[in-house]
């Protein structure tokens, strides 16, 4: 596999809920033209470590972080740092398709209006367009931008998330679980709309599929109990994994 640029740097990384601690000393980077995918049996601790990547586990009150998350080399965790400004430099779209209760055109509008990005309603327009193009939606809604976006199905409902994090142009968007809550036609536009993301943004996918994990990335890292047991090119994940567990999991032994 060829040098890779990292977008994302974590040394040492400690989670704990309370007194409970989830994630145990975690180190891993992220490649900047890769799409990485966590995986690992329920209750690991892969959201967890996802969330960390953008602070959203601040949003939780018990939840602690402790270690050295940097992204492009500028320490995420640094008090000099405007998480509202980091959360959309690293966007977010969970598992169940979450639009706002507003038009199609409000819900990609939104995050460039409150960032100051769009200069005009022209200029607004075209962000929105644009953002819908990529996120693979733009045919199918742009007769329809004033109707809600609850009212589209669950599989454009997720582009429809997907393109609301476009919107502020990030550099890194984290996906946990995009595809568990959609049928398998939608389900396949969403891995098809990765492949053309990638290079574009540095993205990072939970998944509790491995075919999906197998399909979609590059890189694969297997966390299990809280620790990062293996991480590397997701063909030696799936075929020649080096660990035990590793291989004991892909082959269904557990999760
Ligand atoms: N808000 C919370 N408060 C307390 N404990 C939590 C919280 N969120 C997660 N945990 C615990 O942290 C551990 C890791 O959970 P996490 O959701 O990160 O795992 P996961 O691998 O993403 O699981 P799943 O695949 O089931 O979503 C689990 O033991 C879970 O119960």
């Amino acid at each position: 596999m060829t040098e890779q640029i990292l977008k994302i740097t974590a040394r040492n990384v400690n989670v704990f809920y309370g007194a409970k601690q989830a994630i145990n000393d975690v180190s891993i980077d992220v490649d900047q033209d890769n799409v990485t995918a966590f995986i690992g049996p329920s209750g690991c601790g892969k959201s967890t470590f996802l969330r960390t990547l953008n602070r959203m586990n601040d949003t939780v009150a018990s939840a602690r972080v402790e270690g050295d998350i940097r992204l492009d080399g500028e320490d995420i965790y640094a008090s000099s740092m405007d998480v509202v400004q980091l959360r959309a430099r690293v966007g977010m779209v969970f598992q169940k398709p979450n639009p706002f209760p507003k038009s199609i055109y409000e819900n990609v509008a939104y995050g460039p209006r409150i960032h100051g990005l769009a200069g005009s309603k022209a200029n607004l327009d075209g962000i929105v367009e644009q953002s819908l193009r990529r996120a693979g939606l733009w045919d199918e809604v742009k007769d329809r931008l004033s109707e809600s976006g609850t009212a589209l199905s669950g599989g454009q409902q997720q582009r429809l998330c997907i393109a609301r994090a476009i919107a502020v142009d990030p550099e890194v968007i984290l996906m946990d679980e995009p595809c568990s809550a959609l049928d398998p036609i939608a389900t396949a536009k969403i891995e098809e709309l990765i492949h053309e993301l990638r290079g574009r943004y540095a993205i990072v996918i939970v998944t509790h599929n491995m075919q999906q994990a197998a399909r979609v990335s590059q890189k694969t890292a297997f966390f299990h109990l809280g620790t990062l047991v293996e991480y590397g090119a997701t063909s030696d994940i799936f075929t020649n994994p080096r660990q035990e567990r590793t291989k004991d999991y892909i082959t269904g032994r557990y999760g």
